[in-house]
């Protein structure tokens, strides 16, 4: 078999980024005010510190305010509730973003539900993710919308092919089903109740991977030449993991999406044009 594709989510969100940065001096240098985002991190979870720290120097880069709210991580679900009126209240503010997860004290539903759907740059609301179940326009999650765009940007067919999707997460299994359902695949979910995945996983022409679990996915669980997306990410002792176990799969895949520089930087970017699109919504500008 030929060697398979590298899905390069590095290189195609850096290109956008610089599309986006384009646009965004287009309307500075006409006068208008900088888009801006909001990051609120509660607690003192590491790899969220580097996350947030990514999307705040991604945003910057390109034009985007980046603004954040730091919390102690024996805040209160009220604590974060006044961070997000603040900030929902703030016209120089277009995006939201609350860095999951949440310390357990906190409870997640009540603090998206406050965030203002307009502002939802991760698309988590029940607004935004209904808005998605009933193909209207809104703001789509990140994770799902990179993908997508990635799939898409390789000239990968969605229409009439069998997707597979490992997770059923509201962040990213959830809605990238709903998504591959949208371009005409037929989807299948499996999760951790699912018995013999691999079985299932076989039968996938594209096989999305966002379980959590590193090295889950290895070559029983590849058809020949299947597209492969591995959305998960680990930080070990020995740099970063996906959930997919790339050595094994390699000699089966037809492409592969890696860990690091593919899904991850594309999530970025989605976050940042989810921001740009709530931003001239809020100016009233043309999309
Ligand atoms: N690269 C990026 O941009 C992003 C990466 N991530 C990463 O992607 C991964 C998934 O994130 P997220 O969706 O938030 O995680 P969650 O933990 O919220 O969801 C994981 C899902 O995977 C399912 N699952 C767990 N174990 C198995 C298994 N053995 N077989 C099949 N399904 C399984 C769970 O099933 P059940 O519902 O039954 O519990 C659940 O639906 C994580 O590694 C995360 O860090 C997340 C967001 C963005
Ligand atoms: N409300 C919310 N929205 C999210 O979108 C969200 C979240 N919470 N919680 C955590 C997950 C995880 N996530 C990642 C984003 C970028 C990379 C990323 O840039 N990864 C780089 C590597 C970066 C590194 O070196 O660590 C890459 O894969 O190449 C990874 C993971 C967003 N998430
Ligand atoms: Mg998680």
């Amino acid at each position: 078999m030929t060697e398979p594709m590298l899905l390069n989510g590095q290189r195609l969100a850096a290109e956008m980024r610089g599309q986006l940065a384009a646009q965004i001096a287009r309307v500075r240098a006409q006068g208008y005010r900088a888009p801006g985002l909001a990051v609120i991190l509660v607690g003192d979870d590491p790899a969220s510190a580097i996350y947030v720290r990514n999307k705040k120097r991604a945003a910057q880069e390109i034009g985007i305010e980046p603004v954040d709210a730091v919390l102690p991580q024996g805040s209160t679900t009220e604590d974060v509730l006044r961070v997000v009126d603040q900030f929902n209240q703030d016209p120089a503010i277009d995006g939201i973003l609350v860095q999951m997860p949440l310390p357990p004290q906190i409870e997640t539903e009540t603090v998206l539900a406050r965030v203002r759907p307009d502002k939802d740059v991760d698309g988590l609301t029940v607004t935004n993710l209904g808005r998605l179940t009933a193909g209207e326009e809104g703001l789509v999650p990140c994770t799902p919308k990179g993908i997508l765009r990635l799939l898409e940007a390789y000239d990968i067919a969605l229409a009439g092919r069998r997707a597979v999707v490992v997770g059923r997460s509201r962040l990213v299994g959830l809605p990238v089903a709903l998504l591959l359902m949208q371009r005409q695949a037929t989807v299948t979910v499996i999760h951790s109740r699912t018995p013999e995945p691999e079985t299932i996983a076989r039968q996938a022409d594209i096989l999305v991977v966002a379980a959590g679990k590193p090295h889950l996915v290895t070559e029983d669980w590849i058809k020949p030449g299947a597209v492969v997306i591995d959305v998960g990410i680990h930080r070990g002792d020995h740099g970063l993991l996906g959930d997919v176990d790339r050595e094994r799969v390699w000699s089966r895949v037809g492409a592969l999406s890696p860990v690091p520089g593919g899904v991850g930087p594309m999530t970025i970017l989605e976050l940042l044009d989810n921001t740009w699109t709530a931003y001239r919504r809020h100016e009233g500008l043309s999309e």
